[in-house]
């Protein structure tokens, strides 16, 4: 299996008035391909930090740090502006990359037709629930291509149930388009249900506690077929409770400290 992250040894500290305060220590982290990594730790454990790295708007302090492919981001907010429509608000990241061609309007329009924005094309995000808006966020990411998709906390701020739905979206939407992708969430139930491996974070200066490959047995249906596993399905799977007690445990003893 080929490894499109990759983090070894690495240590980031920054430098502040109070001194040198060391955010990261020792992280070892592999992205596979095809797969989603949840990244899981207490808040201000250094989880944005990392993407961070990955993206290299900030550089590790030691270590090596290996990125085989483009970066795609996808944010807490959706960002949209809100006096362009839809489709100018996905043509966006291509215009600023002065990517926009005949080919490249035509792969807006696919996907504006494959994951059902095409009537939304001319509206403004105003007029769209949070849901659509984070879809068409995500559409925006994809426009420009990417092969790995960062994914900070994209979910936090929609209601428990959109949320629930949005990520049964967002997770077909990665899969489909085979995207690899890492997902910085607080939710345990998320990062189990949407990802393939989950890492515990310690808390800072962050290292890896605990790996976690999600294995679940999905419910097949009477004829026999496969399903595919959805983060809504996962969640009934009979192991999710056992993953979801492990990383609670592994979690609340930081909550506790
Ligand atoms: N540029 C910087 N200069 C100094 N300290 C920083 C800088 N960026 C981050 N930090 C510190 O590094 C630590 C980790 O921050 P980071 O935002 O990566 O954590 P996080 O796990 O993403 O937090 P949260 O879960 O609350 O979003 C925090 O203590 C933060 O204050």
């Amino acid at each position: 299996m080929s490894n499109i992250i990759e983090f070894k040894n690495v240590y980031k500290s920054f430098y502040t008035k109070e001194g040198e305060i060391a955010v990261i220590e020792n992280l070892n982290l592999t992205l596979e391909k095809g797969k989603i990594l949840g990244l899981l730790g207490p808040s201000g454990s250094g989880k944005s930090t990392i993407l961070n790295m990955v993206t290299n708007l900030t550089e590790p302090t030691s270590g090596d740090i290996k990125v085989n492919g483009k970066i795609g981001y996808m944010f807490q907010k959706d960002n949209l502006l809100d006096w362009r429509t839809i489709k100018d608000n996905i043509m966006i990241g291509l215009e600023i990359q002065n990517k926009i061609d005949n080919e490249a309007l035509l792969k807006i329009d696919s996907l504006l037709k494959m994951y059902d924005l095409w009537e939304f094309k001319n509206r403004f995000p105003r007029e769209l629930s949070g849901g659509m808006r984070q879809r068409v966020a995500l559409i925006r990411t994809l426009a420009t291509d990417p092969d790995i998709l960062l994914l900070d906390e994209p979910f936090s701020a929609l209601d428990y149930q959109t949320r629930l739905l949005v990520s049964d979206d967002i997770h077909r939407i990665i899969k489909q388009e085979n995207k690899d992708a890492i997902l910085v969430t607080h939710d345990i139930s998320e990062g189990i249900a949407m990802c393939d491996t989950v890492c515990v974070l310690s808390k800072r200066p962050a290292t890896i506690k605990q790996t976690y490959n999600i294995k679940l047995t999905i419910d097949k249906e009477e004829t026999h077929t496969e399903i595919k596993r959805t983060p809504m399905n996962s969640r009934n799977a009979p192991e999710f409770r056992t993953y979801f007690d492990l990383v609670w445990k592994e979690l609340e003893v930081y909550a506790k400290q």
